[in-house]
């Protein structure tokens, strides 16, 4: 499951248990994006990794791969695909993803070839409509998920506004967030 994690939150946990369960997989790993280029005020990587090592830490299915943020560069789902595939060769490989990226996944770098490299799994998502149209069906699948309405977004703006975010991110991360004062006004987080 690729993500940029700013904050991990409970609606990725569940996605990633439920499709684990569903396609019977042996792990799920997390892939924190290294440079999310579409996306614009970021907290750094080593934030955004540590956060995710200790939200799946408990779940000895879950795991978390470093290759985005040590590739450097624009993260490209494709080129996560073939580093995980260097890294395990012989499995078959489904990529996570949630109702809002699915939709703009033919403008993905390479996104054709994405398709020959992994099965792709949408899942549902609250607030965001599941649109496969010219997705290849035999390389997509959709499952729907426990709806979790959590969004990174919300939870970074609660935080700025002082408002709790416990139960929607994992105990661990409302404490790291406290501690490293993440998401304050102006805040600008390097490690
Ligand atoms: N509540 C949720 N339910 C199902 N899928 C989700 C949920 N939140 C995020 N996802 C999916 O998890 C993947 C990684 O998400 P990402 O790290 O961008 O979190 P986000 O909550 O969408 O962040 P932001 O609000 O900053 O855009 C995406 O494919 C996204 O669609
Ligand atoms: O490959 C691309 O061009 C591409 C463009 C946007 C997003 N992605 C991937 O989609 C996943 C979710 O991204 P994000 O930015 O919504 O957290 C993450 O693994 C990204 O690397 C990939």
């Amino acid at each position: 499951m690729g993500g940029t994690f700013d904050p991990i939150h409970h609606g990725h946990l569940v996605a990633a248990s439920e499709v684990a369960k569903v396609f019977e997989l042996d792990e799920v790993v997390f892939v924190p994006t290294g440079n999310p280029y579409k996306k614009t005020n970021v907290s750094s990587s080593e934030h955004r990794y540590l956060m995710t090592v200790i939200a799946t830490a408990s779940n000895p299915s879950f795991r978390v791969s470093r290759v985005d943020i040590d590739r450097g560069g624009p993260t490209y789902t494709i080129d996560t695909l073939r580093d995980v595939r260097r890294l395990l060769p012989d499995a078959d490989l489904f990529f996570i993803t949630g109702a809002d990226a699915i939709t703009q996944i033919l403008q993905w770098k390479d996104a054709q070839e994405m398709f020959d490299v992994a099965q792709f799994v949408a899942v549902t998502r609250p607030g965001h409509e599941l649109v496969l149209d010219g997705l290849p069906t035999d390389r997509v699948s959709v499952l729907e998920v426990p709806a979790l309405a959590i969004s990174s977004t919300d939870c970074r703006a609660r935080a700025r506004r002082g408002f709790p975010i416990w139960y929607l991110v994992p105990d661990g991360v409302v404490q790291y967030v406290a501690k490293h004062h993440l998401y304050q006004a102006e805040e600008v987080a390097a490690l």
